[in-house]
Parts: structure tokens; C-alpha cells; sequence
């Protein structure tokens, strides 16, 4: 039977990465994905803001609304200092098993837990099972859908501190209307968009960063 997409990606990154070096793994998904086949990575544009945000925010913990492939995933582990933590949820356990597999190439497993699930149903459970009590950095790149009840959701939990900084992806493309309108609208936070390109396009996107005021 044909491979999926994610397979297809996998072996370009254990074709042409070298083991434990994350840059040769992220330009190896980015090569892939601009001159063989298009797949909803974050990308290197996008990818560069990501990276400067966390450079920026340097956090102990990261929580990661959809893996995908990993791609965002080693992206953000490689920045990330000695004992920081990065827990990243993936709904799709085929998609999972791949993604493990690219943050291990990376050399990345020791910084990252890879959950899967369903963001509803993680939320309310991650600080009795993962000992979190709130988190630096939020990169949310699930499902649009889901975007302003699973950040309602972690207000609720407490998982957000005064200074939590909320980075979300396609807020234009494929877009979150009700999500922008709400972090531009509260009083909450302090929101900024970042206008960019919908990885490996000239379609416009970007990327939202919302400071928790508390
Ligand atoms: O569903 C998505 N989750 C996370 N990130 C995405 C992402 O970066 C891009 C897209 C996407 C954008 C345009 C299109 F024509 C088809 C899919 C979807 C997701
Ligand atoms: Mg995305």
C-alpha cells in the first residue's frame, strides 16, 4: 500500500539529516517540502519568528498544541536551555509514531514529551501528570477550531502565568477569526501579529503572539 505523507517525510530526514544534528534535520524537511511535497509544517519562514520568540521568552516550559511531524517540535527543543521541558500533544497516533521518530533523529527525545491525545481531554490533566504548574510558552498549531476553547481551557486550569506568552500559527491561513478576536479583544492580554507566508507559499499568513497579562 502507498506510504502516507509523514512516512514520505521521515525518510527524506533519514535520507539527507545527519543523526543528533537538528538543523540538518530541520533543512532537510524544509528542502523536502519546497521542492517535493507540500506538508503543513511551520516552515523556515514562519520557523525563523518561531525561533526568535523563544529565544526571546527562554522558557523552562513549553506545551506544543499539535506535533505534526515534529518539525516545530525540533525547531523549538534545539533552542531550548539545559533542563527545560517541552511536552508536545499530537491527536493522531500514526502521526505520532512518525514524529518521535524525526525528534529522535534529531537527537531531541531527552527535552521532549510527545503525548497523544486529544487537547480537551490533556489539558485538564497536565499538571497532576506531568508535574507543570504553568507554562512559559504556549505554540499553538492544532486545529483552528480549537485554538480559543483549548486557551479558555488553560486559563481555567491555571496553566497560564502573568508573563505566559501564547504563539499561535495560521491565524490567517487557514485562519482563527474567533481566536484573534478574542486575545486582540481581552483585556488579558497583550496581543502582536507577525505577518509572514503560509509555509513553503506566497499566500499570506502569520503568527500571533499574545503576552498573558494575568
Ligand atoms: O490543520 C493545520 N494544523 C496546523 N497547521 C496547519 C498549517 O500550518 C497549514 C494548514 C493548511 C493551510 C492551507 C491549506 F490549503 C491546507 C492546510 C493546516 C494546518
Ligand atoms: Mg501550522
Amino acid at each position: 500500500t502507498r506510504s502516507t505523507r509523514p512516512q514520505r517525510l521521515l525518510g527524506a530526514v533519514q535520507k539527507n539529516a545527519t543523526r543528533g544534528d537538528p538543523g540538518s534535520v530541520i533543512q532537510a524537511i524544509d528542502h523536502y517540502c519546497r521542492n517535493k511535497e507540500w506538508a503543513m509544517n511551520v516552515g523556515d519562514e514562519k520557523g525563523c519568528i518561531l525561533d526568535s520568540v523563544v529565544s526571546e521568552v527562554n522558557p523552562a516550559t513549553v506545551l506544543e498544541l499539535g506535533t505534526y511531524c515534529g518539525y516545530s517540535t525540533v525547531r523549538i527543543a534545539r533552542l531550548l536551555p539545559p533542563h527545560a521541558k517541552l511536552i508536545t500533544l499530537e491527536f493522531n497516533p500514526a502521526v505520532a509514531a512518525i514524529a518521535r521518530q524525526v525528534i529522535a533523529w534529531a537527537g531531541l527525545e531527552d527535552k521532549v514529551q510527545l503525548v497523544e491525545g486529544a487537547s480537551g481531554d490533556f489539558i485538564p490533566r497536565i499538571k497532576e501528570q506531568f508535574g507543570v504548574k504553568t507554562f512559559d510558552l504556549v505554540f499553538l498549531d492544532h486545529w483552528k477550531e480549537y485554538y480559543l476553547p483549548d486557551t479558555k481551557l488553560m486559563e481555567e486550569c491555571g496553566l497560564l502565568r502573568k508573563g505566559s506568552v501564547l504563539l499561535a500559527d495560521n491565524v490567517v491561513c487557514p485562519g482563527a477569526p474567533d481566536y484573534l478576536e478574542y486575545v486582540r479583544s481581552s483585556p488579558r492580554y497583550e496581543s502582536r501579529y507577525f505577518k509572514s507566508h503560509l509555509e513553503y507559499t506566497k499566500v499570506e499568513d502569520g503568527l500571533e503572539k499574545s503576552v498573558f497579562l494575568g
